[in-house]
């Protein structure tokens, strides 16, 4: 398994593994067991169904505590509740001021996707970066005009070793990223200090009337440690899959010039010439949402994040010589649902590796359990809309501004690759050509 995270195969890796076992199956980890599935069936039930029975680990508590602190994404029951209700009043909807920050950020992303030789997937991840903070967070890290590499790496770093750390269950635990990576620990802890002291200085002035998360969160009573908890959980949530399906994206859109051609198109029939896009706009924009719902089901942008069962149970598929029975899983096993599911072919999309947006015109997953990248259930991701807008608007401004995108021969081919950190990343970076329309 290690060995496939390393090559960027460990999607490949358990596909392939899942596809010889009748999609559910167990695996030895360090003297643990650790079961995987990508069957439907067992994705409703520990997404859904199941739900109050499994429970994120204790393990991965402490693995994400050293770090991103007691992040939601740890939580459980009553606590887990109270945290994502606060959450969800800002992360359930998108306001008008959304669109007019990312597309300052845009500008300056688009300044530097114009210059050949730069990774188009590094400068999504900035733009990302400088939208999330601005808006949930009161303060742009403006990673897209000023060097903000130090932050990145550490986060990237300690993304990297928590998600090996939870690969390895309990052996994991002990890995202490104080010990292992001590200046990037270093690095994320002034970031999160230093937002969280602007923060009180924000709401501590009774002039101000700034309505981002964190300064709600502190009228609300939040101590010092439940912002910078907020600073990295929104981060961590709401920068990386963001990112990773819009790289992703302009990747496939870049091989495939009648992608971009229609695109382009649609945005023209929809929106008058030389206006910025608004939300009504967007909801027009059928093909542009075609890309992006084929991005997520080719690309899944979420990497491994287990459940444990808080008792002994019974997932609905598994057993049996076929796998089609139901079967026993201990309390304390690690059960991971693993979104490859989305691309296998046979249930349902015929050439399922292929990215082809044009698929949804005719294709639907015969049951929403088959299409799960933002999650189905009480879990469901609380950005999902936020997550929506942006990639729509980005791309809409992408067809706004641009006459083509293409590779560069220096680009590799990630078909089937990804790096896993706590997401998922592109395996290399992505060198395009874009070509403005006023360059002609
Ligand atoms: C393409 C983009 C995105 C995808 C595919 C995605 C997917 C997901 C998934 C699958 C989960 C559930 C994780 C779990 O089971 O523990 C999740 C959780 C979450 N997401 Fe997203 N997400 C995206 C973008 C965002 C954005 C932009 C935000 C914030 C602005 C966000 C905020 C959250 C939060 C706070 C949670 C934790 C929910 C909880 O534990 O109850 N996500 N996301």
């Amino acid at each position: 398994m290690l060995r496939a995270v390393k090559s960027h195969k460990f999607h490949l890796w358990n596909q392939h593994l899942l596809e010889k076992h009748n999609h559910t199956m167990e695996l030895q980890m360090f003297g643990e067991k650790l079961v995987m599935t990508d069957d439907p069936e067992n994705i409703q039930a520990i997404q859904e169904t199941q739900f109050s029975e499994l429970a994120k680990s204790e393990e991965q508590r402490i693995i994400f505590h050293n770090i991103f602190g007691d992040a939601i994404f740890g939580m459980n029951g009553e606590e887990w509740k109270a945290e994502a209700a606060l959450y969800r009043v800002h992360l359930s909807h998108v306001r008008d001021s959304a669109l007019t920050v990312t597309e300052r950020h845009i500008t300056n992303s688009f300044a530097l996707l114009d210059r050949e030789g730069n990774d188009a997937a590094d400068i999504v991840d900035r733009l990302q970066l400088d939208v999330v903070t601005e808006v949930f967070l009161g303060e742009s890290t403006n990673s897209l005009t000023s060097n903000q590499q130090q932050f990145r790496t550490a986060m990237e770093t300690l993304q990297k070793i928590a998600c090996l750390r939870q690969l390895l269950g309990r052996v994991g635990v002990w890995l202490d990223d104080k010990y292992l990576a001590p200046q990037a620990v270093r690095y994320l802890q002034n970031y999160q200090n230093t937002m969280a002291d602007k923060a009180f200085l924000r709401t501590g002035d009774s002039t101000a009337s700034s309505t981002c998360l964190i300064d709600d969160l502190i009228r609300q009573g939040k101590s010092r440690k439940d912002i910078r908890n907020a600073v990295t959980s929104t981060l961590s949530a709401g920068k990386d899959p963001c990112a990773t399906a819009l790289a992703f994206a302009i990747y496939e859109i870049a091989k495939r010039p009648h992608v971009f051609t229609k695109m382009k198109a649609e945005v023209e029939e929809h929106i008058v010439s030389n206006t910025l896009p608004t939300l009504a706009d967007l909801r027009k924009l059928k093909y542009i949402k075609m890309v992006i719902k084929e991005t997520l089901r080719n690309h899944h942008p979420l990497g491994y994040n287990p459940r444990v069962p808080v008792k002994d149970i019974t997932l609905p598929r598994g057993g049996g010589p076929d796998g089609r029975s139901s079967v026993a899983v201990l309390k304390g096993t690690q059960i991971s649902d693993l979104l490859s599911l989305q691309n296998r072919e046979d249930i349902g999309a015929d050439d399922a590796s292929n990215w082809r947006p044009e698929r949804w015109e005719t294709w639907k997953p015969r049951s929403k359990w088959e299409f799960v990248p933002f999650n189905h259930g009480p879990r469901i991701c609380l950005g999902q809309q936020f997550a929506n807008v942006q990639m729509e608007y980005f791309l809409t401004r992408l067809c706004q501004e641009y006459e083509s995108i293409s590779l560069m021969s220096e680009s590799r081919p990630q078909e089937g690759l990804m790096r896993l950190e706590l997401n998922t990343k592109l395996a290399f970076p992505v060198y395009a050509r874009c070509i403005r329309k006023d360059s002609k």
